[in-house]
């Protein structure tokens, strides 16, 4: 485990940045393409440890997949030519492959087992295999089921209706494809509006899923068929750079081409609630994806309430807000946020005692937290939790710091975002 020494700075952020491909589509992108028929080139693959995680689980399973630089061409077969892999599937630290891949597995009739790393094995997974087995799927795991490692007798399961208790996309996500393998018809309520790359992407692969509000309905026995994908710029790995620029002085950033999904975008409209100076231009579409470039100025933050229906939103952004808050004038209070705590560590945790450590004056709460904006940060040294997100939320206050910051176990910032330090140095001067 390495560190980064992160020395006083008075640069800013200026130019022009492309953030790399959006982590939630390059996962389904991969998924579906190795389901589908055909070949399907996926171009500004991420290739961030997470989404390899999924890449290796298919190449486990018989795919053919070949990656050059970000750009992956997936040799799809077809459900049928799908094979029981040889040993376990590795999820390593990614959520989302375990979640959306134990639909999959679940829905073939393959046995497969599972494993993660020592933070993916603390995370729940019974939200996924409670309502699978009211599909018929057969699941084992550690804790009474409801933690990896995990083993699938998977067979063709039968439609049925869930309505969510949780507001997770990968939840949502695992039952449409579980839907999409099985007998008759599957439909997925959603308790909240989450991410909803799962059904803007499906039909790009030919699959039919009919939306109505919170209903999700897929018929089951569709094959995904091949399609090419162009994946986004990340929107969450954007949000970095969105709050250096707004809290480093005399900062003027654009970044290009990031996906601004709506069920995304609201770290945009949450910077801009709290006094951001932030432009959005939407110019292009890739599949039914918005896709622009948003620009952004230093600008004065003020404090405000995080809550409710935005929260899934900007669930992964918070950390990154939360140090924003500690620069905004009065209180920020963020609530309805309690997900947090089952994230790669418990975030709600990591965020107070990392803000705590460099000087910020923030309080968790059961749900949230609460912060007094308008305090100095010292510096010191954090350590990352292993959470790639927490990682650079460090590296982001290391900006505004008077002293030194030093990020422990910076390594896991490859989960999601591989070129973040030499992205940020092409940007400060
Ligand atoms: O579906 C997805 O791609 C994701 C959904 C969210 O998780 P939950 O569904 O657990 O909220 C998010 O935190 C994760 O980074 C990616
Ligand atoms: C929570 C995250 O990812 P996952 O759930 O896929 O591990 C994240 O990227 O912040």
């Amino acid at each position: 485990m390495s560190s980064i020494e992160l020395k006083p700075t008075d640069k800013r952020l200026n130019g022009d940045l492309s953030v790399p491909g959006d982590k939630s589509i390059s996962h389904r992108s991969v998924i579906f393409s190795a389901l589908a028929q055909g070949t399907s080139v996926i171009t500004n693959f991420l290739t961030g440890e997470d989404c390899l995680r999924t890449v290796e689980a298919f190449r486990l399973m018989g795919v053919n997949i070949e990656q050059a630089g970000n750009k992956i061409t997936v040799h799809g077969k077809g459900l049928s030519h799908l094979r029981e892999p040889s040993q376990p599937i590795n999820f390593g630290n990614s959520g989302t492959t375990a979640r959306l891949m134990s639909g999959v597995l679940a829905g073939l009739p393959l046995f497969t087992t599972a494993f993660g790393d020592e933070s993916l094995s603390k995370r729940p997974m019974d939200r996924v295999i409670q309502p699978l087995r009211v599909m018929g799927a057969d699941i084992q795991g550690r804790e009474h089921d409801s933690l990896l490692p995990l083993a699938f007798r998977g067979k063709k399961l039968e439609g049925a209706r869930h309505e969510l208790t949780v507001k997770s996309a990968q939840v949502k996500s695992a039952l449409l494809l579980a839907g999409m393998l099985a007998e008759g018809e599957t439909e997925v309520i959603e308790l909240g509006e989450t991410r909803n790359h799962t059904e803007m992407l499906l039909p790009e692969f030919g699959v039919d899923v009919e939306v109505e509000g919170r209903s999700i309905k897929i018929k089951g026995g569709q094959e995904p068929s091949a399609s090419d994908i162009k994946v986004p710029g990340d929107i969450s790995s954007a949000a970095f750079f969105l709050v250096a620029a707004s809290i480093v002085p005399d900062s003027e950033l654009v970044i290009r081409d990031v996906g601004l999904n709506p069920t995304r975008d609201g770290i945009v409209k949450a910077l801009k609630g709290m006094g951001a100076n932030i432009e959005v231009q939407v110019h292009t579409h890739i599949g039914s994806e918005p896709v622009g470039d948003i620009v952004v100025r230093h600008s004065p933050l003020k404090g405000m309430t995080l809550e409710g229906d935005l929260i899934p939103n900007v669930i992964d952004e918070i950390p990154i807000l939360a140090l924003a808050a500690t620069q905004a004038e009065g209180k920020t209070i963020i609530k309805d946020a309690e997900e947090l705590r089952y994230k790669e560590t418990d975030r709600i945790k990591a965020v107070v005692e990392t803000l705590s450590l460099l000087g910020a004056d923030i309080e968790a709460q059961e749900d949230g937290m609460i912060i007094q904006g308008g305090t100095p940060l010292n510096g010191g040294t954090i350590d990352s939790y292993g959470d790639h997100r927490i990682g650079m939320m460090g590296a982001i206050a290391s900006l505004i710091c008077e002293r030194e910051v030093t990020v422990q176990n910076k390594e896991c910032i490859n989960i999601s975002y591989p070129s973040f330090f030499t992205d940020l140095n092409q940007v400060l001067n």
